[in-house]
């Protein structure tokens, strides 16, 4: 998992699922679980490692899905930080 350049010359992130936004420097993924307090969990145990790394997601959350934006509003686009939560994003949602 690291940023790396798409086509257009853009960060974005080489990482199962995520995809870049069309129009800004994002990334984006849904997460779908079993149940909706499988979703919140993941929700919650997301914001405790968002707030470690002072980096936090535009995020929603439907019945037992989540989708997740990440992206660094202070730098503009994608860092290193974003790719940080997206890993640890992935590992929670494994489980
Ligand atoms: C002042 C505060 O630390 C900053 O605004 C932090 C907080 N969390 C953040 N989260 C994200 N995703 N991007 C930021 O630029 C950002 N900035």
């Amino acid at each position: 998992m690291t940023e790396t350049l798409d086509e257009a010359g853009r960060k974005t992130l080489k990482a199962a699922g995520w995809t870049p936004e069309p129009d800004r420097d994002a990334v984006t993924k849904t997460f779908r679980f079993k149940n909706f307090v499988e979703a919140f969990g993941f929700m919650t145990r997301a914001a405790l490692w968002a707030e470690k790394l002072n980096h936090h997601p535009e995020w929603s959350n439907v019945y037992r899905t989540v989708t997740v934006t990440l992206t660094t509003h202070d730098a503009g686009g994608l860092t290193e930080l974003d790719a940080k939560l997206a890993s640890k994003m992935d590992k929670l949602a494994e489980g």
